[in-house]
């Protein structure tokens, strides 16, 4: 009868938070299960989704209580309602009529049904106390460890200590112990832990352990684009939640080499106005996320071109855009990673035949996003989808600093991209397996490219080896020539020229000359998203 009554979806006489009243718990339902209830002088009655609403419940004696994170406590119309607006905890407890037998058989129900969401129950959380304004700590304590108890998550807590740890920590980290690994921090750490998986010996088991991104940082793009693209607000507690229910993502992932040196990137690449602006602004974290507004506005009274140009495959139906490349000047690439085979060293790539297109600078800058949202308050590219295996390319020429200034203001809803200063494509090309690409032939070539002492290259390819192609080369600043920019790989600096800001305060990763070759690994990466 009990057991009839929880899975069959009968109703049975409970008191709910002391309130007699009938429930319901079907399990059932169009494959949605849920809890519902009427309470005795209620005019409504009242659900809640296990799905969508419950983190957890357990069975004590006569009582359930089912711990549940709802937009709000009015009464829903069943099944399955869209909460909507902030979400809160709310705990109700069922005392069962039919005493400890009925309860036992509820909580038994109900932790199946959980359990059968896939959801994490084991997270390696770590923690940049440095990030944003440097709460992410306190943020754990007081937003996010409460909703993973509540939900029976078991926790392992490691705080990030220095510039690095993360990587460190994830190319050693037992990932048998865990059902995913999640980062309280901006996107600076998430990008370091894809990379640190990804030098791992057993990287290509270890990149499909799931990643969840709780926002504390300054940037918290990846965040954003998550969220957003849920409908969801880019809270922390709404980041956690997502998480908790356990539903994935599949992510792309670029690799840029430059010889033997490869990193790992899942948000952008930047050159020219952005990556100053994300470079130079360093020196006033203090605003928190301000000070990308504030710098961008600095950098545009006193803006900046530079020479150098663009080339690229374009994507299906982006075939318009640039200047067509005569076949004889079309790069041809080598990648041959045989010699290091204990780490990822991205997808083999060729893009011979390929009908390239080109755009000559100056430029004011060039940006290649892989997610929508660069920043919280910046949807950078509106088209980025986080697995379609393209890049999003944005060219920004020549532009008077009022409409660049009308631009900054339209970055928050993506709408600056309709500009007619702002080139937007998708760069993509399809091509077969097992390809041969001769850097050093490229490299020979990029010296005859106009401007260029200098060349840095993306190429984009899929793991169903869909490849696309994107060509930079970065010049010196048309002001003066014998300034250099920066190149920016999800906020990190990977090649500068000379005169940057911050000069010699560090080994760069790359050389800002010699070309550089971006791959992108279709859906290569797995991420927690909200529904
Ligand atoms: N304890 C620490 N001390 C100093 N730096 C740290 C520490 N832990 C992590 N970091 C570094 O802080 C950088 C920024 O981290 P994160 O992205 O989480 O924050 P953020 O405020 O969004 O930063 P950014 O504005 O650079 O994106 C990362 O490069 C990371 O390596």
């Amino acid at each position: 009868m009990e057991d009839r009554q929880a899975t069959g979806g009968a109703t049975t006489k409970v008191r709910v938070n002391g309130t007699p009243a009938e429930a319901t718990l079907s399990t059932t339902t169009g494959g949605c299960p849920e809890l519902r209830w009427h309470c005795a002088g209620a005019t409504a009655e009242r659900s809640l989704s296990l799905e969508a609403d419950v983190l957890g419940a357990v069975a004590s004696g006569k009582e359930v209580v089912v711990r549940a994170f709802v937009a709000d406590d009015a009464a829903r119309p069943p099944p399955c309602a869209k909460a909507g607006g902030k979400r809160r905890r709310r705990e109700y407890v069922f005392e069962m009529a039919d005493g400890e037998g009925a309860a036992a058989a509820w909580g038994g129900t109900l932790r199946g049904c959980l359990d059968s969401f896939g959801r994490p129950k084991r997270l390696f959380v770590l923690i940049n106390p440095y990030g944003g304004k440097r709460r992410a700590s306190k943020i754990y304590e007081a937003e996010i460890k409460p909703l993973l108890e509540a939900a029976g998550v078991e926790v392992t807590m490691q705080e990030t200590r220095y510039r690095g740890h993360a990587r460190e920590v994830a190319s050693s980290l037992d990932l048998a112990r865990y059902d995913g690994i999640v980062c309280v921090s901006g996107d600076g750490v998430l990008v370091e832990l894809v990379n640190g998986i990804l030098q791992r010996s057993d990287w290509e088991e270890a990149i499909k352990m799931p990643i969840g991104v709780v926002p504390a940082g300054t940037g918290n793009g990846m965040a954003k684009s998550l969220l957003h693209a849920a409908s969801e607000t880019c809270s922390v507690s709404d980041a956690v939640f997502a998480i908790i229910r356990g539903h994935k993502q599949a992510l792309d992932v670029c690799t840029i080499a430059q010889g033997e040196k490869i990193v790992f990137s899942v948000l952008s690449t930047t050159w020219g106005l952005v990556a100053d602006v994300d470079i130079e602004s360093e020196k006033y974290r203090w605003m928190g996320s301000a000070r990308f507004d504030f710098y961008a506005l600095v950098r545009i009274m006193n803006l900046r071109r530079y020479r150098g140009s663009v080339h690229f495959v374009p994507a299906p139906g982006y075939e318009a855009y640039g200047d067509p490349v005569k076949q004889s000047e079309t790069p041809i690439v080598e990648q041959n990673g045989e010699s290091r085979v204990c780490s990822y060293q991205g997808p083999r790539a060729e893009f011979q035949g390929s009908d390239w297109r080109s755009i000559d600078g100056p430029f004011v800058g060039v940006c290649v996003y892989n997610v929508p949202w660069a920043a919280e308050n910046a949807m950078a590219a509106p088209e980025a989808k986080f697995s379609d295996g393209y890049m999003d390319a944005v060219i920004l020429k020549d532009c008077p600093k009022a409409d660049l200034l009308a631009l900054l203001l339209k970055m928050s809803d993506g709408s600056y991209v309709k500009s007619p200063h702002v080139t937007y494509l998708k760069v993509g090309h399809f091509f077969p397996v097992n390809l041969i690409i001769n850097l050093q032939q490229f490299k020979h070539r990029a010296n005859l490219l106009p401007y260029s002492g200098s060349s840095v290259e993306f190429f984009l390819t899929s793991l169903t080896l869909q490849v696309k192609s994107f060509r930079l080369s970065p010049g010196q600043l048309v002001e003066d020539p014998k300034r250099g920019g920066i190149v920016d790989v999800d906020g990190e600096v990977v090649a500068r020229g000379e005169g940057t800001y911050g000069m010699n305060q560090d080994q760069y990763l790359m050389a800002y000359g010699p070309s550089v070759q971006l791959t992108v690994h279709q859906g290569l990466a797995t991420v927690y998203r909200p529904k």
